[in-house]
Formats: C-alpha cells, structure tokens, sequence
C-alpha cells in the first residue's frame, strides 16, 4: 500500500454537460439543439435514445447538489445549455432560461461548492446549424453575444470559465466522422468549424476581459495520446498526427497565433484549407489563464494509408478495456502532460476523467470495482505529475452519475453514481464512497 498526499490547495470535482442530465428539453422556454435533432434521426444514437428526460436534473439539481456535498467535492463542472438562454440561437434572451441557471448556481455556492463553467458543451441552437453552424461567422457573432449575456449575468458568481469542451469532438468526430451531432462527413466543413470555434474562443475571451469579468478562462481540449506501433518514421508521422489534431490543431493557435504547419501541409495534400481572415490569428491567440485537460485513454498507433484522413489506425494491444472498449492506460495522462509543457507551465485542471463500467445494482449495491481500479491508476499518474512541478491544479471525475453518453445513449454509464433511467433513483456506487474517502483524507491510498 502506497500513500499519495496532494496539494492542500488541490481542487477536487466532478464533471457533467448540460444535454447529458438536464432532461426538460422543452421545458423553460428552451429551443432545440443540434442533439434534439441529431437523437431523432434514425440510427444516429443507440436504441433511438434522447435527452428528453435524461437525469431530469432539470427539476432534481438539489438533490444532486446534496450527492455532491455528501461526497465531499469543492468543484462542480457543468455547461449551460445555449438554446436554454437565446432559443433561436442569437435572438431574444430567454429570462427563464437564467432565472434557472442562477438558482442552480447559488444552490452551488451556498453547498460550498465551486462552479467551473463550460459555455459551450455541444448543444448548440439548431437554428444556427441550418444557416452553417460553426463555418459560418454568424454563429461565431452569436456565440460571442450568448457569451456576453452569460459573463455580464454570472460574474461574481463564477469564477472558473471554459469557451468550448473538446473542440476534437465538435469539429471532427462530429464533421469529419459524423459520429456526432450534426453528423457531417467532409473534411473542409471539419476545418472550418475548427476555425469558427478557435475565432469564437478568442472574440469570448476579448470580450470576457472588456466586460471585467471575475475569475479566470480558459479552454479544455481532449487529449489522443498515442506512441507509435514500430520505430518506423512511418508509425512516429501517424502518432504525431494524431496528437496534434486533438491539441496543436487548436492550442497553436492559441497559444502561438498559428495553426502546425506540418498539418496545415498534410490537410492541404487532401485539397482543405483553413478559412483564415484577416486578424483572425490576432483574435485566438488572446491570452488565456487555465487549461481544461480530457484524458480517458491512449493509444498504440501505425500508418496505414486507408485509416481515414489521419491515415493512423490505432493498434489493439491487449490490454484491459473499460466497456465502451477503451483501453485503461494512465501512462498516456502523465506522458501527455510533459509533452503540453511545450506552451508553457500553465495552469491545467483534469476537467474530465473517467471509465466506462457498466455495472449494474446487484443486491443494492453497485460494485464497481474496475471503476475504482482506473481511478487509483488514474491519480496515482496525477500526483506524479504535480511531483514533477507541473501546474496540476485540481481533477474533475467523468461523471458524477451516469448519463446520456451520445451516440451510445444509456448504455454507457461513466457515473460515480448509478442512475436507473425509469425512475430516476440515484445510487452512489462502491466507486462514489472510495472517491469520498480520498477527498476527505486528501490523498490517494492504493490497495496494493
Ligand atoms: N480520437 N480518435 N478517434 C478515432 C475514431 O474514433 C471513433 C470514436 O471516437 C470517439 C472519440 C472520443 C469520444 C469521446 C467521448 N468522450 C466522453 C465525453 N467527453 C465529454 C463528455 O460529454 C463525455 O460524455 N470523450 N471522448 C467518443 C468517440
């Protein structure tokens, strides 16, 4: 047994997103979202599942709260859902809509619990998407006037802000691969949502600073650690690609003012460019404060010429998958933080991290034992990394209860806590009382 002690000053949490828990999706005056719509086209989501009721923590955010009191978190990471605030996107203001919100936060503060907000967590209004979504400048104006209302109405309130989550997910899974919503397969309309969302990140953060805004901003990009198959200059191109698609595609920018030309070349190859106007690189590269890091997983990568537009396939090593087939590997967490401190000591929070187990109640009890397995592996790599002198400032678990997890619907469950659908009862798991004892004691003690 091994005793890892974290900062005093280390913030521990747990992480949701608006359309994966909220339900009420035609409740308080809200509009329709990109998944409303994606959920309801045939075959984009397994079993045909939505977010209509989800975890209904629309009407049940206090006993939420008490779950997270219980379980002793001083941070809660969640997303405002846009078409809850401007339904069509960049008309009318919704009162209603933040009347919400405002309630749910200073249930928030008065637990003692800090609110770390996403802005934009996928949901975006539909009414955008028809006129070309993130390609198209009149979503990036509407998003930076969306941010505004939210800045003006929660300063003071909050004081943790990320722009986007995953930008990967946004601007490839969801138009390259078109495994998520809007489900688009082409890779210029992927470019340019990228660059829409890179513009619209740095005209927030302007914005953000102008208004006086209280707190600090930032952005959370998912991490694709990958390491190379064979020593081959081949293998090494492929991983590289990898990575870089996931983070310097949207971290250059910011943090350099330019997109990795080496991807920049290999897109153009393919006949895609980037859109960029003038004083476009001036406006991303507005100085930021934090960094939000998603780590679930890495991989072992090769070229192959037919894996998609990356051409790098990833390679099955063996390992022991969580149950979405991910494999649990959380070298790739502490390798990929080294490799980030090449913009910088700067400040990072885990904001998600997380493994799909789908135990289900076996005599009233949910014993997730894989769950607490990845989670010890997963902080024990966390408190390396601080020992290392990276700025490591506070871990967000993926989630606090199982949820609508997109493409694969219910049956994925990422919870801390178990969530049975039908009636909506919440049971903490083996793995939710092992991540309170850790909090309480503030440090990590593995069972082996
Ligand atoms: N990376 N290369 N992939 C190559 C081809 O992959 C095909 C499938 O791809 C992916 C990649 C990544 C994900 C994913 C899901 N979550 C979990 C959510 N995070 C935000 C929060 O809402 C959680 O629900 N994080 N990431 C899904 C599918």
């Amino acid at each position: 047994m091994t005793i890892f002690k974290f900062p005093q000053d280390f913030r521990w949490g747990t992480a949701t997103a608006s359309y994966q828990i909220e339900g009420a999706t035609q409740e308080g005056g809200r509009g329709v979202s990109i998944w409303d719509t994606f959920a309801r086209t045939p075959g984009k989501v397994y079993n045909g599942d939505n977010g209509d009721v989800a975890c209904d923590s629309y009407h049940r955010y206090e006993e939420d709260i008490e779950l997270m009191k219980k379980l002793g978190i001083n941070t809660y990471r969640f997303s405002i859902a846009w078409p809850r605030i401007i339904p069509d996107g960049d008309g009318e203001i919704n009162r209603e809509g933040l009347d919400f919100y405002h309630r749910f936060v200073d249930a928030l503060i008065a637990a003692g619990i800090e609110p770390f907000l996403t802005l934009y967590h996928w949901d975006l209004p539909q009414t955008l998407e028809d006129d070309g979504g993130w390609g198209n400048r009149r979503t990036v104006d509407a998003f930076v006037k969306y941010a505004e209302v939210i800045f003006k109405e929660f300063s003071g309130k909050i004081n943790f802000w990320l722009t986007f989550n995953e930008p990967w997910c946004i601007a490839f899974l969801s138009n390259l691969l078109g495994i998520h919503a809007p489900g688009n397969k082409d890779l210029q309309t992927s470019i340019n949502v990228a660059h829409g969302l890179l513009v619209a990140h740095g005209k927030a953060v302007q914005s953000f600073r102008r208004l006086g805004t209280t707190g600090q901003i930032g952005i959370a990009p998912n991490v694709c650690w990958a390491e190379p198959y064979s020593k081959s200059p081949e293998d090494q191109a492929a991983c590289d690609r990898s990575i870089a698609l996931n983070t310097d595609w949207f971290l250059d920018p910011i943090y350099k003012g330019s997109y990795p030309q080496f991807m920049v070349d290999w897109f153009a190859e393919a006949g895609a460019t980037v859109p960029i106007q003038e004083g476009d690189m001036e406006i991303i590269s507005q100085p930021i404060d934090l960094l939000g890091i998603n780590y679930y997983t890495m991989g072992i990568n090769r070229f192959n010429p037919e894996a998609g537009a990356l051409q790098s396939e990833e390679v099955d090593m063996g390992l022991t998958k969580t149950d979405i087939g991910w494999p649990v590997e959380s070298r790739g967490l502490y390798e990929f933080m080294h490799y980030l401190q090449k913009y910088g000591n700067v400040d990072v929070y885990i904001t998600e991290n997380g493994a799909c187990i789908n135990d289900d109640l076996e005599n009233g009890k949910i014993n997730d034992d894989r769950r607490i397995s990845y989670y010890e592996q997963h902080l024990a790599q966390i408190h390396r990394i601080i020992n290392d002198g990276i700025n490591l400032k506070g871990y967000m678990a993926w989630s606090l209860m199982d949820n609508f997890e997109w493409a694969e619907g219910y049956r994925m469950r990422f919870g801390l806590v178990h969530m049975d659908y039908r009636s909506l009862v919440r049971t903490p798991k083996e793995s939710y009382y092992w991540y309170q004892s850790v909090i309480k004691n503030n440090w990590l003690e593995t069972r082996n």
